[in-house]
């Protein structure tokens, strides 16, 4: 465990966990999408019994059996298995556990990657079932490619319910075995990651970022500036800059660019983002805190997606990313490093 003088909190590392208390274990990893895919790999890679679990008319079957796992159907996976591990799309989680909860037994664990279902009410587990969590701070190719690299991905470790003593330890192991405790684990609840992750992807890392891409782009071309300067300026120069403070942090993003650019960018950077954006990150927050974004998420579901449609159709269209697709080919590079998953059918979109 780290020394907690430095950090406000402990933070777990792989001398903490003991392999056996996952090794020991069969984990049925339901999903085989972003997370599906690395943490059965990891898993797997780490010596630990897994099976994966899909519907027998899944894309994603053959891929897994082609990874070498063991593939069955959720509720067989869920059969065999001591550990859940529930890493479907948020959305299906309430259906694929009411098919699996006959399947899972008191003593067993359901754990989860994220705790929107179990925060907002969604799932509701059966009686003598441990409910964990281990969330990764990365999309789950990036956990996949830093286990195969020897290196980690920092993860949340939470437990929502204890019922053999043994969930806490268990759950470490499990981030042991995908990587995770060798960048660190840090303990946080359901709540709290539910609601930090939630407003971090729209108002920072996901939302917030495309927009400010979008709208630089757009003010540059609007003013005459050809797509192709605006490209690299505004969305291409985004990863070598973030790069810098995720090796450094601010400072050595800073320290890297010009004085020129420095000053610009701290006189400017609080113009652009003014206490206007500020209000609308508290927001934001407020409809994550109080209910309202998951209960609009989940009407949107059920009501067949049409906003999400409107709007994933609208991005993939938007003009940065024709004159961006054309720019990238330039780049002999960009295919051997990035592993991108494939553009998504009608219906998976529609899912
Ligand atoms: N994406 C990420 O990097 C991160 C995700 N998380 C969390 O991890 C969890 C999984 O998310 P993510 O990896 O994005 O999920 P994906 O959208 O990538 O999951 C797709 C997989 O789920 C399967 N699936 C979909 N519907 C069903 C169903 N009804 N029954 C069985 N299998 C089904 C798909 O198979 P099929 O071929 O049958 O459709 C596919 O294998 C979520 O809780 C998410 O919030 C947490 C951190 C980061
Ligand atoms: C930032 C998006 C994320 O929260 C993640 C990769 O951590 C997600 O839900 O995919
Ligand atoms: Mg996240
Ligand atoms: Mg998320």
């Amino acid at each position: 465990m780290t020394d907690t003088d430095d950090f406000t909190q402990p933070i777990y590392r792989d001398d903490d966990a003991d392999e056996r208390d996952i090794t020991n274990k069969t984990v049925a990893v339901l999903g085989y999408g972003s997370q599906g895919h690395a943490h059965a790999q990891n898993l797997d890679d780490s010596g630990v019994d897994v099976v994966v679990g899909l519907r027998k008319s899944s894309a994603s079957w053959d891929a897994a059996e082609a990874d070498g796992l063991d593939v069955a159907t959720p509720v067989e996976a869920a059969e065999q298995a001591d550990v859940v591990s529930m890493l479907v799309p948020d959305t299906v989680q309430p259906s694929v556990y009411a098919d699996i909860e006959d399947a899972i037994q008191p003593g067993d664990t359901l754990q989860f990657a994220h705790g929107f279902n179990i925060h907002y009410g969604q799932i509701d587990p059966k009686p003598g079932v441990d409910v964990t969590m281990i969330a990764p701070k990365s999309p789950g190719h990036l956990v996949r490619r830093n286990y195969e690299a020897g290196e980690g991905t920092p993860a949340l470790l939470a437990v929502h319910r204890d019922e053999t003593g043994e969930a806490k330890s268990e759950a470490l192991a499990y981030a042991q075995a995908i990587g995770c405790a060798r960048a660190g684990v840090l303990e946080t609840t359901f709540q709290e990651e539910t609601e930090s992750d939630l407003f971090g992807e729209q108002a920072v890392l996901c939302g917030g970022v495309t927009s400010l891409i979008k709208a630089g782009y757009e003010t540059l071309v609007e003013n005459g500036y050809s797509p192709e300067m605006a490209y690299f300026e505004c969305m291409n120069e985004m990863k070598l800059i973030v790069d810098l403070m995720y090796e450094g942090g601010l400072g050595e993003m800073w320290d890297s660019v010009s004085d020129t650019a420095e000053y610009g960018g701290l006189v400017e950077g609080d113009e652009v983002v003014d206490e206007h954006v500020r209000e609308n990150m508290q927001e934001t927050l407020d409809r994550v805190q109080n209910g309202e974004f998951a209960t609009r998420w989940i009407a949107e579901n059920q009501a067949g997606r049409p906003s999400f449609n409107q709007r994933h159709h609208a991005e993939r269209n938007h003009e940065i990313e024709d004159v961006g697709e054309r720019l990238r080919g330039l780049f002999a590079w960009a295919e051997q490093e990035t592993e991108r998953e494939p553009e998504k059918t009608e219906a998976e979109v529609r899912q």
